[in-house]
């Protein structure tokens, strides 16, 4: 499937890598986006102030491959979405995920390291996708690749404890308090940032139709 088909050639803008200087602090922020809301504003936010970014990346996905994609709203519409949440210079929105060719972050991240290696990159995600990280493809391997930060979630608080990626993981932990090191150590490196909690999920939206 020739993914980059899902957007006009008018909003070819999407498909390409934002801007960066050598030696920048870049938080990758993967998403679905379906629609965006202020649980993922917080989480870019609290990133970018504590992990000292110089810009967050949100990587909108073609579709996560463990979700079911019955629901997901075209491609265009959750990137034009997503840009208008993410309303701030630091914050940058792509699709560049289609013209990789994959939605396995993995890869993703791989590519962008061979492509761009004097950015440092930093992965970025909800509590609850810690939950599940053992069941994404070669997770160990984007352990290998990058420093990883886990923000918070209701509902998901407990992953850091009980996820088996957490466990697997615990000696290559970072404290919280020492976040602002993290896009410069060498991985595996992760850490968990307690924040004040969003409920707000795309599920609850789509459900409520706003
Ligand atoms: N309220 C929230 N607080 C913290 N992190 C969140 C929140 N909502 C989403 N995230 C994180 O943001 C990223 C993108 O989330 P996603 O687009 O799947 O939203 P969602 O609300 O979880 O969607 P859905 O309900 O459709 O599964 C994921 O890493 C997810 O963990
Ligand atoms: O690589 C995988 O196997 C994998 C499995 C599940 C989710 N992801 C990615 O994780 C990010 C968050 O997905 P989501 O649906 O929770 O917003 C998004 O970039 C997905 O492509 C990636």
């Amino acid at each position: 499937m020739n993914l980059s088909s899902a957007i006009r050639p008018g909003a070819a803008d999407w498909l390409k890598l934002p801007h960066a200087e050598p030696g920048n602090r870049i938080g990758l922020f993967g998403g679905s986006f379906n629609p965006p809301h202020s649980g993922h504003r917080l989480v870019a936010t609290t990133v970018l102030k504590r992990l000292g970014l110089d810009q967050v990346w949100w990587f909108v996905t073609p579709g996560n491959p463990l979700k079911d994609h019955s629901d997901l709203a075209p491609l265009e519409m959750r990137l034009h979405m997503t840009n208008a949440l993410a309303d701030h210079p630091r914050m940058k929105v792509t699709a560049y995920e289609t013209v990789l060719q994959t939605p396995f972050t993995a890869r993703t991240i791989k590519k962008l390291r061979a492509m761009r290696p004097g950015l440092r990159f930093v992965w970025v995600m909800g509590a609850d996708n810690l939950a599940g990280f053992h069941k994404w493809q070669d997770w160990r391997s984007i352990l290998g690749l990058v420093p990883i930060a886990i923000v918070d979630r209701p509902g998901a608080s407990l992953s850091v404890l009980s996820a088996p990626m957490a466990k697997a993981y615990e000696k290559h932990r970072l404290p919280e308090e020492d976040a602002a090191l993290l896009p410069d150590m060498a991985p595996p490196i992760w850490t968990f940032l307690h924040t004040s909690l969003d409920d707000a999920s795309s599920t609850d939206l789509r459900r409520s139709g706003s």
